[in-house]
């Protein structure tokens, strides 16, 4: 059979370890789907809508280190733009593909789905805006430099990247490809780059007393995770990590001194942060939000290790094309132990809060919901926590070794755990996924239960009902942070069809009795999701997230600068 221009990106997106492609079907991209779809190694997966197509492939990234999504032209590709736009702030390699008109169309008509102008190019050069290439392939010919192109620019930068390719194009002849390593292989440290930053990171060091570890969340974005491991063994310091990091460091570790998250810190984290005289900042990203209205900027010297550089305070200095996996081995190898902040951290270290149980039948809790899902966790669970007062009540959670942790805080898309656990869970299927998100979260991508029950995925949704946008009332309220209340438990309901697929779940709790006792349905409950809607009062959210609301709340409320 003839091998196209389909084939050939189907082929190297098997290469590269994608097992399913997320899509939302377009006249501009069904003769791409085809060729995808006979792939063996590819499974189709259809998705409501293109924002949620988008997360799936953000989220099935986290999972398995890269994604796809395949959208048509604009009506499509606009709203996929959005979960580019995770994928961009969250480091992950996530691939758009668009179909796009006819060649024989370009600058001859006015054609469906665009803006009903003679310009093809202004998708392409949206997509250049928000990816680390952005490549349309106009000739059949160019199709395999431009795919290998994209796609080793993807694993290179741990960035999204766009692929156009116009409808006629799909099912034309093309070159076969060649071995996938050249498109995979990784660049390697510069060798002089890479002894001086170890020497003077570790003469750095050595002129310091009171050494904390800080771990950012680009550490696991390029599995960096068991070299840092080898660092913290070879110090012997307090490890401290930023929010969006949790999960990348275990928690059970004794040198875990907790999340680093200025005044809403916990397990007084900040209080050995603040006593430090040096702190080594590994893939760490410092926004208004990671440091609470910036009232938690560390003021102490740093050694920044990021994922492909490294920068010493003292003296001044700055190496790039330093890989951090190559960087934190050979500093393990150089440094001197130094375990004087671990020592005084056992000292710091609360006593471990011990969560009332609630009374069965009293008004449910925020705090009962947090107790009974910590009671949840195996090293088997991923906990997905979305932007809203689920932040910090999953931040708090206490994290059993293996167990893994999901958050978008860079991007912070209320409604990203739905699409993004569907995702995940198709490239992870072994582990019991637990979101914990909110009312105003689930309103923005609802439809996307429906592919759980479709793909007969038992997700366990909690859904934490506070009657409406709570995080954005403690930051500022106003009758816009109240929203239209739904039938949560009926609506999962409602995507349940007579012609196949699994079962959605859907139940209510007020009380403490009822969320174990959901909790109990949901696990048995393996033939598709179960959403617990746990109703609390609106007033009920965590008082780190007043605190931290209220720092939030006065950054935002600078007034401009005078020279501006
Ligand atoms: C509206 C908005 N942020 C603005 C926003 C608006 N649109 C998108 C896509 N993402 C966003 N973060 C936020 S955090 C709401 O408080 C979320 O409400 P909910 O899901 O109900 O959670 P809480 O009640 O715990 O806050
Ligand atoms: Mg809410």
């Amino acid at each position: 059979a003839l091998f196209t221009v389909g084939d050939y990106l189907a082929e190297r997106l098997a290469q590269i370890g994608i097992r399913h492609h997320f899509i939302v079907p377009g006249d501009y991209n069904l003769i791409l789907l085809d060729k995808l779809e006979a792939h063996p190694a590819l499974t189709e997966v259809g998705c409501t809508n293109e924002l949620n197509c988008s997360l799936a492939a953000e989220g099935y990234a986290r999972a398995c280190g890269v994604g796809v999504c395949v959208v048509t032209y604009s009506v499509g590709a606009f709203s996929a733009f959005n979960g580019i736009g995770s994928a961009y702030a969250e480091n992950l390699p996530v691939i758009l593909v668009s179909g796009a008109p006819n060649t024989n169309d370009v600058d001859q008509h006015l054609l469906h789905h665009t803006l009903g102008e003679h310009d093809f190019i202004y998708q392409l050069e949206m997509a250049k805006r928000i990816t680390c290439c952005a490549v349309a392939i106009r000739r059949a010919a160019h199709a395999p430099e431009l795919i290998d192109r994209a796609i080793r620019m993807a694993l290179l930068k741990r960035k999204p990247v766009y692929i156009e390719v116009p409808t006629n194009l799909s099912g034309e002849a093309c070159a076969q490809p060649g071995p996938i390593s050249a498109v995979v292989k990784q660049m390697p440290s510069d060798a002089p780059a890479l002894d001086a930053a170890v020497t003077g990171a570790s003469e750095f060091l050595r002129a310091k007393q009171k050494p904390v570890i800080l771990v950012g969340p680009k550490v696991r974005r390029v599995g960096a995770e068991k070299v840092l491991l080898q660092l913290v063994e070879a110090i012997g310091c307090a490890v401290v990590l930023q929010p969006a990091a949790k999960g990348s460091f275990p928690e059970d570790h004794a040198q875990f001194a907790g999340i680093f998250w200025g005044q809403v810190s916990t397990l007084a984290a900040d209080t050995i942060v603040n006593w430090a005289d040096v702190l080594i900042c590994i893939g760490t990203v410092f926004t208004d939000y990671s440091t609470v209205g910036w009232t938690a900027l560390p003021s102490v010297p740093q050694l920044v290790a990021d994922i492909d550089s490294v920068a010493l305070a003292n003296p001044n200095m700055y190496f790039s094309h330093v890989q951090l996996q190559d960087f934190l081995v050979r500093l393990a190898e150089a440094v001197s132990w130094n375990s004087c902040t671990m020592t005084e951290y056992n000292r710091l270290r609360p006593d471990p809060a011990l969560g009332q149980a609630s009374r069965g039948q009293e008004r449910l809790t925020r705090k009962e919901v947090a107790r009974q899902t910590q009671l949840l966790l195996t090293p088997e669970t991923t906990v997905f926590t979305e932007t809203g007062d689920s932040w910090f009540n999953g931040i708090q959670l206490c994290l059993p070794a293996g167990a893994e942790f999901e958050i978008e805080m860079q991007w912070g898309h209320i409604g990203w755990t739905i699409p993004a656990s569907f995702g995940y869970v198709l490239a992870k299927p072994e582990r019991r996924t637990i979101l914990m998100t909110g009312d105003g979260a689930f309103q923005m991508t609802a439809q996307e239960v429906s592919q759980m029950v479709r793909c007969r995925i038992p997700i366990i949704i909690l859904l934490i009902n506070n009657r409406g946008y709570t995080i954005e009332v403690e930051i500022h309220d106003g009758l816009y942070n109240r929203i239209q209340n739904w039938n949560y438990a009926l609506l999962v309901e409602a995507f349940n069809s007579e012609e196949g697929g699994g079962r959605a779940l859907g139940l209510k709790a007020h009380t403490a009795e009822q969320v174990s006792e959901a909790l109990k349905r949901a696990i048995a409950h393996k033939d598709g999701p179960t959403l617990i809607e746990c109703n609390i009062h609106q007033d009920d959210c965590s008082r780190e997230l007043i605190t931290w609301g209220h720092f939030v709340a006065a950054a935002n409320s600078r007034v401009p600068a005078k020279d501006k």
